[in-house]
């Protein structure tokens, strides 16, 4: 993608569907005058009244305690500098949404237009009273310095400058294991560091806390090398003034081990690091683009142990890694500050979690195979969901044991379990179905690639490496819609009704007319036939020419679903197809079957569309927990349509012991355990939590999603087919592009798992 497009991109995200990244959403009832009434005026005054008495009270009835400003007054943004505080409000929001889907915490972003300590310090002591923490952010030094200092004196909640404090927790983990790598050893390694602003300062002093030594540093500004003998230095810049003789950074990184650029893009040479001793560590933090590019650092020095803080290397050193868990334990046990124990508990956390195994999860989720302990995995990533259990309870802790808690936890097992359910997982689910179809990305033909959402689609997950789209459909069309959305590459685009793809025409429609020639198809009719985009394209993964097939943008279920069904057929020992919809709700990903082909199932079919779901919710990575519903709970009803769900029970619960399952039970039974604790404890499904439910009829399954999807706000992925013999897969009438690229995902794994079948029925 070109840079123009990536700009492009970047704008349209925060601009639409609505401006910015953040919304409020009310978390009680307001659905009648009653609730209202409680809500507000007259019920509201009670818990005021409370509060009055005892202002902990608080924590108790309002939403302080999970709740966190980010505040800047825009004046140090990134690496981007002093562009105000309008101009910083995407950063803010964007850190709100990181601390909202890595560690569940609330933020209000809030942009402050002084330049003035003073001035800056009163705002967020008199807006303080509203959140339970700071997070102070991108505001320049030396000032940073002031204003954090004096409101964790004045202020009994915790308040931590992120690009100080949590820049130089993270760097520092990655630095000890580093070091460690690089077999030095902290307190003799010799360190650069490029910047002395809020960050470089404060990584360089917690440097010093885990080992390093202050005469092994030298730190630079846009003035050069830091010495003593400079004039009007301020007294942090002092701190690391040197007595060396030198003045730039080409001097500096003379047999440096260490270089720290927290400063500007682009001022390292390949030069300077070929003057590094051997095996030099580089972190190369400036935002968004690094002191020096990877590739570059990576190209000249094969001995190198590079970081950036961007997430598109290996190793991303940054912030993100940090605020988020240290303010869920920080707010967790109320501390009333972020203290030098807390900070120094989350660093060993994140170092020690980089040398644990990693879950396969985490390798799925950043499409790599082996992620392990080494030069270019230092540091825990950030979507690894270990990361919510570990570090929060050892900030916790270490804020209960330096006494600046006003909580413990009383049960820290349960506090891990709490921390895990925090993870919102719908998000996850998409990343992983990207990520586990790029591991093996296959090549997936569009039959509606004249089709301007279906072509975007094809576009990103082409420049995302999730297939290798082949488009069919009009070739004049798709080419000039192509350039307007600047899709470029080596793509093949088809167009089976042009005299052009004659040849491969012919021998589609001879292998048709050799399978149905006694069925009274003549040999003409196939080849008319063949012209129609879905036949064609159906023949293609027939005949090998693609791995799967995406269609139905344009047009209704059973004109697309037939083509397939005739010339792809079903599996070999499937009886049946039928179709699941994943739909991410706000409980988790939730699968729901038969969503579009069996209209009336009998218990045995019920029975084999639950096996098939079963499959596509492992092939997911998640245990299914299945329950068979109905409008009756276990036998209450005689009627054929509980009957025949009692009956696929029966069936499954004889055959596959070891499946999850059960009913028949209504909905809200399957979805909220105390209820079926309740009544059914005897039920299979008590204690688990339900992510699939297979219903009675089409009907029941169909307009269930439907509805979920229209009312909830929930994305939907599906309907994905089960039971094809060759991967095919149909997207709903008009589906969005978001929805079309997470079918195309499907359509890969799908086809990667087809692979796998056939290559072991080949052995047998
Ligand atoms: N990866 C991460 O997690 C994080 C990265 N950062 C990055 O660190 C950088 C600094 O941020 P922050 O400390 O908040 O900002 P500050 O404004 O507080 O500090 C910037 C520092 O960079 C120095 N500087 C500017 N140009 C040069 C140069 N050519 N050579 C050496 N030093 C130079 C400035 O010098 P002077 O004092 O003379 O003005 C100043 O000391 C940004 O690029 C930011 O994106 C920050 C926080 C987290
Ligand atoms: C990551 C971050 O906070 C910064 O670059 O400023
Ligand atoms: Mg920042």
């Amino acid at each position: 993608m070109s840079e123009e497009s990536k700009r492009r991109e970047a704008l349209i995200y925060h601009a639409k569907p609505t401006p910015g990244k953040i919304k409020v959403v009310p978390t009680k009832k307001y659905a009648s005058q009653r609730d209202l009434s409680l809500a507000y005026s007259p019920g509201v005054a009670e818990p005021c009244l409370e509060i009055e008495k005892d202002k902990d009270q608080v924590y108790r009835y309002t939403s302080k305690g999970n709740l966190v400003a980010v505040i800047s007054n825009g004046t140090a943004v990134l690496g981007l500098g002093n562009i105000g505080p309008e101009a910083s409000k995407p950063v803010m929001e964007g850190k709100g949404l990181l601390f909202k889907i890595f560690a569940d915490i609330d933020v209000f972003d809030i942009e402050v237009d002084t330049e003035n300590v003073d001035e800056f310090i009163e705002t967020v002591k008199n807006i303080a009273p509203t959140f339970g923490g700071i997070n102070l952010e991108d505001i320049k030094a030396p000032e940073a310095f002031e204003i954090e200092r004096r409101l964790k004196e004045e202020l009994d909640i915790p308040v931590m400058h992120d690009d100080q404090h949590g820049t130089a927790i993270i760097s520092a983990a990655a630095l000890l294991n580093a070091v460690e790598l690089a077999e030095k050893k902290l307190d003799e390694v010799k360190i650069v560091i490029s910047g002395a602003g809020a960050a470089a300062i404060s990584c360089s002093r917690l440097y010093q806390s885990c080992g390093a030594k202050i005469e092994n540093m030298v730190m630079l500004d846009s003035k050069g090398v830091i010495r003593k003998d400079r004039d009007t230095l301020t007294s942090e810049k002092a701190e690391f003034a040197t007595d060396r003789k030198i003045d730039t950074l080409e001097e500096a990184m003379k047999d440096a081990d260490v270089f720290i650029g927290l400063s500007m893009a682009d001022i390292v040479t390949p030069e300077m690091l070929l003057s590094m001793a051997d095996n030099p560590i580089v972190f190369a933090m400036a935002n968004p683009n690094p002191e020096i590019k990877y590739d570059l650092a990576i190209a000249t020095r094969k001995d190198i142990i590079m970081a950036t803080g961007r997430s598109d290397h290996p190793n991303q050193v940054n912030n993100v890694l940090g605020f988020p868990f240290i303010f869920r334990g920080a707010l967790d046990v109320r501390a009333t500050k972020i203290n030098e124990e807390m900070k120094m508990a989350a660093v060993k956390s994140l170092a020690n979690l980089a040398k644990e195994p990693v879950p396969e999860q985490v390798n799925i989720a950043y499409g790599e195979t082996k992620l392990t302990f080494g030069k270019e995995y230092i540091i825990p990533k950030p979507f690894d969901p270990r990361l919510i259990a570990e570090v929060p309870p050892a900030v916790a802790k270490a804020a209960i044991e330096s006494g600046v808690a006003k909580r413990t936890i009383p049960d820290w097992d349960k506090y891990q379990d709490t921390l895990r359910e925090r993870l919102g997982s719908d998000n996850k689910l998409v990343r992983l179905l990207l990520n586990r179809a790029k591991l093996d990305p296959k090549r997936v033909v569009f039959a509606e690639a004249d089709q301007l959402d279906v072509l975007k689609a094809a576009q990103i997950v082409y420049e995302e490496g999730v297939a290798m789209p082949i488009l069919l459909g009009r070739k004049e069309t798709i080419e000039s819609l192509m350039k307007e959305i600047e899709f470029e590459g080596d793509i093949s685009i088809i167009d089976p009704k042009t005299e052009e793809e004659n040849e491969r025409k012919n021998k589609y429609a001879k292998v048709y007319w050799e399978q149905r020639k006694r069925r009274g198809v003549t040999y003409y009719a196939a080849q008319r036939l063949m012209r129609e985009r879905n036949y064609f394209a159906a023949m293609m993964v027939n005949e090998g020419d693609a791995d799967a097939l995406i269609s139905g943008y344009s047009r209704n279920y059973p004109s697309v679903v037939k083509p397939m069904l005739e010339l792809i057929g079903m599996r070999h020992g499937v009886s049946r197809i039928a179709t699941t919809n994943i739909m991410m709700t706000k409980r988790g990903p939730l699968f729901l079957s038969d969503t579009s082909i069996n209209i009336e199932p009998n218990g045995k079919v019920l029975a084999k569309i639950a096996q098939m779901t079963s499959h596509v919710v492992k092939m997911f990575g998640m245990e299914p927990v299945i329950a068979m519903t109905s409008y009756s709970n276990f036998g209450s009803s005689d009627h054929i349509n509980a009957s025949k769900v009692r009956e696929a029970v029966a069936y499954l619960h004889r055959h596959y012991p070891n499946m999850v399952v059960d009913g028949e039970l209504q909905t809200d039974f399957a979805l909220n355990d105390e209820m079926l604790r309740n009544r059914f404890p005897f039920s299979k499904l008590v204690g688990r939590k339900v992510n699939t439910l297979i219903f009675p009829n089409l009907d029941s399954a169909n307009i269930t999603y439907k509805l979920l999807k229209e009312l909830h706000e929930a994305d939907s992925i599906g309907p994905v087919m089960m039971g094809m013999k060759k991967p095919a897969h149909i997207l709903q009438l008009g589906a969005s592009v978001d929805e079309i690229v997470n079918m195309t995902a499907i359509a890969v794994i799908d086809a990667q798992q087809t692979e796998l079948r056939e290559l072991e029925n080949a052995k047998k």
